[in-house]
């Protein structure tokens, strides 16, 4: 699945007016937009009905992580909102992943509306080497990567997150039907901030990435359409 414009723009504020304004800028740019934690926590499912004017797909990115029955209720709840895509974190287990993979597809059909895509988070971007072993991953980051993705896969989930550095490997573990969606996106005029796995937009394209996950190289630049306009100029959009 590789969507016709794969950049979801990343909306990290807590300002309802700036989201806003953020998206009505950048909807003829963009595939999608991306709220977090950051957005939801000040906002809850309320900050939502402005951005959604757009008309664009919704990915709410919570992470969830949790036991499997609170990430269950969780789940049921996000499937409630109409969003495109949601996360949740697959070291959670395998349990964990199946109830919530399992409420969001009851809990949307029960609204007669289609499922969010569950995704799940493998390592975080924002994790090197050394900083994966200080919490306890063995290996190297793209065989953790390639293990948590093979057991959201087997429980459930539509996809994972990976930075752009594992797309080949999780390709070859999950086949190409899995949903790869790709923060760490950094074009080389950008700066690289607290992500340490990185590539530029059309390597991750090019490796495979369905989702471009691009927050504050668009969102912190002195004019974010322009910034998004070179980038789609560097994906050839
Ligand atoms: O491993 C992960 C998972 C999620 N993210 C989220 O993506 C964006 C990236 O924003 P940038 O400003 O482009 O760094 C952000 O919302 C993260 O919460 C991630 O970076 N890494």
């Amino acid at each position: 699945m590789t969507a016709a414009n794969p950049v979801f723009v990343a909306l990290d504020t807590t300002e309802p007016d700036s989201a806003t304004a953020l998206a009505r800028t950048l909807a003829g740019q963009v595939g999608g937009l991306k709220i977090g934690l950051e957005y939801f926590t000040a906002n809850g499912s309320h900050g939502l009905s402005a951005i959604r004017e757009t008309g664009l797909p919704l990915f709410l990115d919570l992470k969830l992580h949790d036991i499997p029955n609170t990430v269950a209720a969780a789940m049921r709840s996000v499937a409630r909102l109409g969003v495109s895509i949601t996360t949740l974190h697959a070291s959670g287990g395998a349990e964990m992943i199946r109830a919530a993979a399992d409420a969001g597809r009851d809990s949307a059909a029960k609204q007669g509306i289609a499922p969010p895509k569950v995704i799940a988070v493998t390592v975080l971007t924002s994790l090197d080497q050394a900083a994966a072993e200080a919490v306890g991953f063995c290996g190297s980051v793209a065989d953790q990567v390639r293990r948590l993705a093979r057991l959201a896969q087997d429980n459930g989930a539509d996809g994972i997150v990976c930075s752009p550095l594992e797309i080949a490997a999780v390709r070859a573990e999950c086949g190409p039907d899995f949903t790869l969606v790709v923060p760490g996106i950094r074009p080389a005029w950008s700066e690289t901030g607290d992500q340490k796995r990185v590539l530029t937009p059309a390597e991750a394209r090019d490796r495979g990435a369905d989702i471009l996950v691009i927050g504050r190289p668009i969102t912190a630049a002195a004019d974010p359409a322009i910034a998004a306009g070179r980038i789609l100029a560097e994906l050839g959009l």
